[in-house]
């Protein structure tokens, strides 16, 4: 167990709809735009070239984003797995560094706009931008019709700055939320976590399971996933943060075959930890796969291989440093 110092901030978080009222704060900032699902490494390189830019022109730097994520709109029958909830995505962004954050929500008189429009009306009239920074690939405005080339001539026209960062490549590979999610997908969270910067995690509230766990001598603090989240099933090494506090531990996805329960549930087994976690948030994160999900022949076959999952996570987190990702405390944020 390790104290977790979150970082101070006056992070101002900004919650916006276009049918209400311009809200204060961040007019005259710089804006980091995009989805910034997972904040990965290229996203970071977005926030870090606006944060550059709002420095020199002696401006706030904010990140803009929107919510639901626009294929939510568009494509409801092909559910996304999204590396972030927006909460999540709001911790990652405000321990970055950046003054702010305005959630727009995505709706359809959003995505009515035309990308002159969303330049018009959102970014000059609404928030007075000082400048914008987005990655290589953003588009944006109806039909996706706003390019990055669109978005400088716009800048010039109108008198903001325009910063566009270039694709971010590890190993030859270009860092995407896409990349991270086929990642997680086949259980390779080491992979993951090079292209995020930080080992994945996932918040949630811990809730009731079938007391089995405290028979088995292996008490796990059960979190529901959204229905979406694709991660390979299996058992992991893990880091769970509790109120500030961090504590190694082992986990398994997935729905249990020994016990045919068919419910898909994220169960975390916390090291040198004896209390009560129940309605608490906490923080899961990956840093390696270990195994499938198995069917022992009984329940002791179950025991003594989670013996030996404990005592690996135990070897490999053991080598992972204090790795672990950094989280503002949205609650500050949220009083912004
Ligand atoms: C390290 C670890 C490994 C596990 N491996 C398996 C497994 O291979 N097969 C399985 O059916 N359940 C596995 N489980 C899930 C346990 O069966 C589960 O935690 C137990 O049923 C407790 O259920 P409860 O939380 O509802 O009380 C594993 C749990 C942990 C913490
Ligand atoms: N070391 C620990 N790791 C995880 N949970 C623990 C630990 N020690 C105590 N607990 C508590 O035990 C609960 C899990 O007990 P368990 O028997 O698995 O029941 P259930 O699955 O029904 O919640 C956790 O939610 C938490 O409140």
């Amino acid at each position: 167990m390790t104290d977790i110092s979150f970082p101070a901030t006056s992070f101002r978080l900004i919650r916006d709809h276009l049918d209400g009222p311009a809200p204060a704060g961040l007019e005259g900032a710089v804006v980091a735009l995009g989805n910034f699902d997972g904040v990965h490494r290229g996203h970071r390189a977005v926030i870090q070239a606006a944060e550059a830019r709002a420095r020199a022109l002696g401006k706030p730097a904010a990140a803009m984003t929107f919510e639901p994520h626009p294929r939510v709109l568009f494509s409801p029958e092909t559910p996304e797995f999204r590396l972030s909830s927006v909460d999540e995505k709001v911790r990652l962004l405000a321990a970055t560094g950046l003054d702010g954050a305005i959630v727009m929500g995505f709706d359809k008189a959003l995505a009515a706009l035309t990308p002159a429009e969303f330049v018009q009306k959102v970014l000059v009239e609404r928030y007075k931008v000082a400048g914008v920074a987005t990655g290589f690939d953003f588009q944006f405005g109806k039909g996706r019709a706003g390019t990055t080339e669109f978005l400088r001539k716009e800048g010039e026209r109108l008198g903001f700055a325009v910063d566009i960062a270039p694709p971010l490549l590890d190993a030859g590979e270009r860092v995407s939320s896409g990349g991270v999610r086929s990642a997680l997908t086949r259980g390779e969270v080491e992979h993951a976590w090079r292209l995020l910067g930080y080992p994945w995690f996932q918040s949630g509230e811990v809730v009731h399971g079938d007391s089995r766990g405290r028979d088995l001598g292996y008490p796990t603090a059960n979190l529901k996933l959204d229905p979406n989240c694709k991660l390979r099933h299996g058992v992991y090494a893990v880091r769970v943060g509790v109120e500030g506090k961090r504590y190694d531990g082992v986990a398994n996805f997935g729905r249990r075959p020994m016990f045919d329960t068919g419910v898909t549930l994220l169960e975390a087994f916390l090291f040198d930890f004896k209390g009560d976690l129940y309605g608490k948030t906490i923080d899961v994160a990956f840093y390696a796969f270990l195994r499938p999900e198995l069917k022992f022949r009984s329940v002791e076959d179950l025991i003594d291989r989670m013996n030996e999952d404990s005592k690996s996570a135990r070897q490999i987190l053991a080598g992972a440093g204090n790795a672990f990702p950094q989280l503002a405390d949205v609650a500050v944020a949220r009083r912004g």
